[in-house]
């Protein structure tokens, strides 16, 4: 089981170097974490976006650009399809999110013509090295998918099975994140919750554990889950917490970040290839940690 950061670098570059096409790459902290791809031997990447601001950063950070192809799309829309058309074509191994708003470049993912589909759902999973939480922490769906219905639910599910096994954690522990630990048929959440446990239970949901519904705190506290006298192998020890709307798993990925100071990377899967993720406030570590676990996730495919 991968437990850091560190490791997930170090197996990023081993597997790499990978090819990633940036959409919107005219920005500081984006430059810096694929600069600092580059020199690690993770990935090397093709910048799109506006060639004289990217130009513009790179002399203030001193970056060299020689070492890059830049492609000189102006048009925030056009750059992600640009971007995106790099990894369709297969000029590219993955796909990341510059200085462009999550909706623009997912709706470049999802173009019909040049766009990553596979029939499957698509969703975002972002990883945590929480201070004090003794392994890493998956957190779906906070960037992605909006109100998914219980189809859609066990789908981001087993989407986040796929980043864990990449992180090598054998029998991922699945916490399905409601306001309680008790189905109430006036939360649907809580219903949902029960439901996917059942699908788990009857092995319609395999090669993982699910618990819920529970609290956030029943998740992740073995001590809180002990008070409230839940007994289950998730309880207070998920590698995964399934949250019940983007709302609630943007709250939580912000919070972790800006109040927990924790350490982050995010991806989108269920495509063709991995889309690195991060918000645009997220700090160039963040955004080289996506790199890395993008290049893992890509790996998967080669
Ligand atoms: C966590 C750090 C970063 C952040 O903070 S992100 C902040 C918040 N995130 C966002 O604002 C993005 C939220 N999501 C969205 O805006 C939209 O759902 C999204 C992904 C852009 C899609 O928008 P639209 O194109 O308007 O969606 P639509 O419902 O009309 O569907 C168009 C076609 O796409 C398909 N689609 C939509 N979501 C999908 C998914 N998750 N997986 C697979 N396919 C999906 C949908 O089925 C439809 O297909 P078709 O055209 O009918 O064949």
């Amino acid at each position: 089981m991968i437990k850091s950061f560190d490791e997930v670098l170090k197996i990023a570059k081993e597997r790499g170097p990978k090819i990633l096409s940036v959409a919107c790459a005219q920005d500081e902290d984006v430059l810096l974490a694929v600069e600092n791809a580059r020199k690690k031997g993770i990935a090397n990447a093709i910048l799109v976006g506006d060639k004289s601001k990217i130009e513009f950063i790179s002399k203030t950070i001193n970056l060299d650009l020689s070492n890059y192809e830049v492609i000189d799309i102006v048009d925030l829309k056009e750059a992600s399809l640009k971007a995106v058309e790099l990894v369709s074509s297969g000029k590219a191994h993955m796909v990341m999110k510059g200085l462009v708003d999550t909706s623009i470049i997912l709706k470049a993912v999802l173009d019909k013509n040049i766009g990553l589909r596979t029939g499957n759902v698509l969703s975002h999973v972002a990883v945590f090295d929480v201070n004090d939480y003794p392994r890493l922490l998956l957190v779906t769906d906070a960037a992605m998918n909006i109100a998914p219905d219980l189809k859609g639910k066990k789908q981001i599910l087993e989407n986040s099975l796929i980043v864990a096994n990449a992180l090598d954690i054998e029998v991922p522990k699945v916490g399905v994140i409601c306001a309680k630990e008790k189905v109430n048929p006036k939360m649907p959440a809580t219903v949902d919750a029960g439901e996917l446990v059942k699908m788990n239970e009857n092995g319609e949901i395999k090669n993982c554990i699910v618990g819920g519904p529970f609290a956030l705190d029943n998740a992740v506290s073995v001590e809180a889950a002990k008070i409230k006298g839940i007994d289950h192998p998730v309880a207070g020890k998920a590698d995964i917490l399934l949250c019940p709307t983007i709302e609630a798993g943007n709250v939580l990925y912000k919070a972790l970040n800006f109040l927990a100071k924790s350490k982050s990377a995010g991806i989108i899967v269920g495509a063709k290839a991995p889309i690195v993720l991060t918000s645009r406030a997220d700090s160039e570590e963040a955004k080289l940690y996506s790199i890395a676990l993008g290049v893992l996730m890509a790996a998967l495919n080669n």
